[in-house]
Order: C-alpha cells, then structure tokens, then sequence
C-alpha cells in the first residue's frame, strides 16, 4: 500500500534523467517510458519489435502459461487473440447493452436498500463479465465468485514479497534445480491447479447451459475449435479475471472521485437532468451526449491510472531509438503515471479536474495501453462504466459517509499499488434523489427481464437452443 503521492518519485525520475529512463536489476535491463509520442512510437510504430512480454515466471508457473497477459508474443498468443477479438471489438460490444441495462437496473434497485455499495457494483462487474463468458449470472452480492477472481489474481503479487520469488526471479537458472530444493514451485503448482480448477469448471458449465456465451461462441470459430479445452479455459478466464478486477477498480476509483468532489457530481447531475431528466433512466444511447460525463471517466484514469505502468513490455529483437541501443529481451515499460501527470499537458495535475477533457478537445492518454498487447477490454470496459455511472449519478447523491455522527473521512491516495492501482476500500454513502426516482427504480426493476437464456438470446439472436 503506499500512502502518499507515488507520481513525485516517477515524476522526479523523469525530470531528472528525459523521457527514457534505464535501469537494470540483477542482469535485466529495463526502460521506463514517460512520454505519448515515444511510446506510439517504440508499441505502435516499432510494434513488432515491442510487444512482447517479460518472463513474469511466477505468474506464468501459476496459470500454465496459458494467460494471454503475460504471454510472450507468438503464435500461442495468437491464436487466443483470434479467439477473443470477435466477442470484444467495438461492434460487437453494442450487443451487450442489454446485459448491462438489466445490471444498471439491479444495481439501483440494490442500493436503494444497502449501504454496502462496494458489494454491489463488484457484483454489477462480475455478473456482467461472467454472464458473457459463461451464461452464470450473479443474482445477489453474496455471491463469492468476485471474492474467488481477487483472491487469484493476488497470488502472483502476494508471491513477489517472498524471498524464495524474489531469488528465482533474480537468477532463473535456480529454475533448474530438483523440485526438493525449489520450494516456490510448490506454491505455483498449488495456485496452477486452483486456476486451472476454477476456469475448467466454468468451460464445463457454459458449454452445458443454454445460455449463449463466449465459450460457445468460440467453439463456433475456427480459432476457438482448434484450442485444447484447458487452452479456451483460459482465453476467456483470462477476461474474466483481467476485465472484473479493472471494472471494479475503475468503479471505486470514480466514486472516490465524486465524494471528494463534490461540485463535479452536481455537475455531471445537472447534465444529466438536461439531456434525460428525472421521467426515465439515461440509456446508453444518451452517452454521446453527456460529454461531462465522459470526461469524468477519462480523467479518473488520468489522475489515478488503473494501470500505471500499463503491462510491462518485451523486446524481441535488438533496436537502436534516438541514440540509444536497446537490447533484445529490455523490458519496456510504458509509464502511465509520468505520462499523465506531465503539468505540461495536464497542467495541476494532482488536480481531479473533468473540465479539462472539455476545454481541450485535443488531450490524450493510453490508459488501455499500447500496440498489439492493448487492451481487448476496452471497447466492453468503456460501454459497462459509461452506463452504470451515467444511472448512479442521475439516481443518488454520493457522499461522505457519517459513522457516529462523525464524517468518514477519505485519503484520496491511499492506495494499493501493484501491476494495477486501486483505491482501498473506503466508505461512502449513496442517498435516492428524489421519491420519484425511487418509484422509477423499483418499476424498471421489477418490470426488467432477468432470464439469462433470454438475455443471451437477445444478444446472440441466431445462436443456441
Ligand atoms: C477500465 C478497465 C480496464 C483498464 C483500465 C484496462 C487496462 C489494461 C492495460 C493497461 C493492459 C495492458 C496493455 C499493454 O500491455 O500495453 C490491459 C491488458 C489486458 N486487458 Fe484490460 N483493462 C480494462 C478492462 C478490461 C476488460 C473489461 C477486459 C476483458 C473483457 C480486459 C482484458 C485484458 C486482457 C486479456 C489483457 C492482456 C492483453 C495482452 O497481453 O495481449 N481488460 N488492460
């Protein structure tokens, strides 16, 4: 956890030393990128020099080498792409509305009765994503299955504060060793075999049930037929474990946001009340037209980037860029957090400030990171926040919490810094706005179809039963 303004140090580091900063640990050599136009450069233009992946050989043992996101590029990577690019591309996603509508409408009406929000939009991410990907819905908040996807996806960081990771990590012949000697392959093996449990049972049920889903699509396609079973597991456990954790955290972080801000909530609400007003819910028709609302989302990423060092990148040849030589296999890291915080472009940018999205038509950052390893969630993570945050702002006052008649109080930086950065869990509390919202909520409700067959069949209407 680090409690404190992190960027200070990157920032310092950049200033001091330029855009490309180089530094090695044990033989590695690695580079940190912190400026746009040079990482467009190295991940798009260069891209087929710099878009592998490091040897991550923790996180790679606990999932069999078969996550797509820490993955070398190459033909393995490949064919899960082809895999999944069809259910996620822009297009596509569109079909999804439905889903998140239903979602939306349950996590209004959850709220209307609950304070434990946090509860119930990881249950609004979760159910979106595994619904998707499995035909399971997750009908109330108690259920564990986001609790599960958490739980695994810490066991590689929790594993980088072990001495015994630490060392293998640092010399990988130790890698060689008998397994008597290695005792951190235990531990992988354990996790492996959990991972592996968890997605298999998933790929069982989805291709049993007569929801459609992203496992049935994908034994439709080509790429999708031709992957073993424990291959396709883990293309769309992949999903499932990368898009539920950067939902979550993209969802905290803007309710964190608009509790320590609160002229920014009165304004996206007053946008709201002009383009939709208080006789229906916003859809997701009306997102092109709530720019504020847009920005909002934009600059959450900005001033706490859910991936401040998007995934860290590989070279697969050696490159010369402006002077430098960087050799094969440096690892690249494109620094979200400098990029971002450059007061040049961003100027105040400890600020928390949506307008600036508005009054600059022109800015831009990458919090979905670069070239081939770009994000495939994106089109899917822009479209569920987008309406769920459109319906939470047009229902409810966010606000501080009051805990004995005292104000919660919140540290906008304490937060939990890994590959990822989230927020840690903070109180809030989310007050209906009017009676008559209230009755809107509990009607759309009650009146929303909820049957995850018939769902799917809206989303895929020629496939299935
Ligand atoms: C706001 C939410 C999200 C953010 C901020 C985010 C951000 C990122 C970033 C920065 C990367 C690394 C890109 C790079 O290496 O340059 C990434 C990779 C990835 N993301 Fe997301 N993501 C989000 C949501 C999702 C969702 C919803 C899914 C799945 C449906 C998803 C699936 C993946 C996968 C599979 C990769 C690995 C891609 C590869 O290595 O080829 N993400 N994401």
């Amino acid at each position: 956890m680090l409690n404190g303004r992190p960027v200070d140090i990157l920032q310092q580091w950049h200033q001091r030393y330029g855009p490309i900063v180089s530094f090695r640990f044990g033989q590695q050599l690695a580079i940190s990128v912190g400026s746009l136009d040079i990482a467009h450069d190295l991940f798009n233009k260069r891209g087929a020099i710099h878009n592998s992946r490091p040897r991550f050989s923790i996180a790679t043992e606990m999932t069999s080498g078969l996550n797509t996101a820490v993955m070398p590029y190459g033909k393995q990577w490949q064919n899960q792409h082809r895999i999944v690019s069809p259910m996620l591309d822009s297009s596509t996603v569109g079909k999804y509305h439905v889903l998140e509508d239903m979602e939306s409408k349950q996590t209004l009406s959850e709220l209307l009765h609950t304070s434990n929000w946090e509860d119930t939009l990881s249950r609004y991410a979760g159910s979106v994503l595994m619904t998707l990907g499995y035909g399971i819905r997750l009908e109330n908040s108690s259920n564990k299955i986001p609790a599960r996807i958490m739980e695994l996806n810490a066991k590689p960081f929790e594993a980088i504060g072990n001495t015994y990771y630490q060392l293998a990590a640092l010399f990988p012949s130790l890698d060689r060793l008998p397994s008597f000697l290695t005792p951190w392959k235990w531990d992988c093996a354990s996790v492996e075999k959990q991972t592996t449990e968890f997605h298999m049972e998933h790929l069982e049920f989805a291709k049993s049930t007569s929801s459609w889903n992203w496992i049935q699509e994908a034994l439709q396609s080509k790429a999708g037929s031709q992957a073993s079973p424990k291959e396709l597991a883990y293309a769309i456990g992949t999903l499932e474990q990368a898009g539920f954790e950067a939902i979550f955290t993209v969802l905290r972080l803007l309710v964190k946001a608009l509790v320590l801000h609160p002229h920014c909530l009165k304004e996206a609400q007053r946008e709201l009340d002009q383009v939709v007003g208080p006789g229906r819910m916003p859809s997701n028709k009306d997102i092109p037209n709530l720019p504020y609302l847009r920005a909002m989302i934009n600059e959450a990423m900005r001033w706490q980037s859910p991936a401040p060092f998007a995934l860290p990148h590989a070279t697969t040849e050696n490159d010369e860029y402006m002077g430098y030589h960087i050799p094969k296999g440096t690892i690249v890291i494109p620094n979200n957090w400098t990029i971002s915080f450059d007061p040049e472009i961003f100027p105040d940018p400890y600020d928390f400030r949506p307008e600036r999205w508005i009054q600059n038509l022109s800015l831009e950052h990458r919090p979905f990171g670069f070239g081939r390893r770009v994000c495939p969630g994106q089109h899917l993570a822009w479209s569920s926040i987008s309406i769920i945050m459109a319906r939470l702002v047009w229902a409810y006052d966010i606000s501080y919490a009051y805990k004995d008649g005292k104000r919660v109080e919140i540290d906008p930086w304490d937060i939990k810094i890994l590959f990822t950065a989230s927020s840690m869990p903070f109180d809030a509390s989310f007050k209906v706005r009017s009676a008559e919202t209230q009755e809107l909520i509990e009607r759309e409700w009650e009146n929303a179809c909820k049957d995850t067959a018939q769902i799917s069949g809206q989303i895929w209407p020629n496939r299935g039963m």
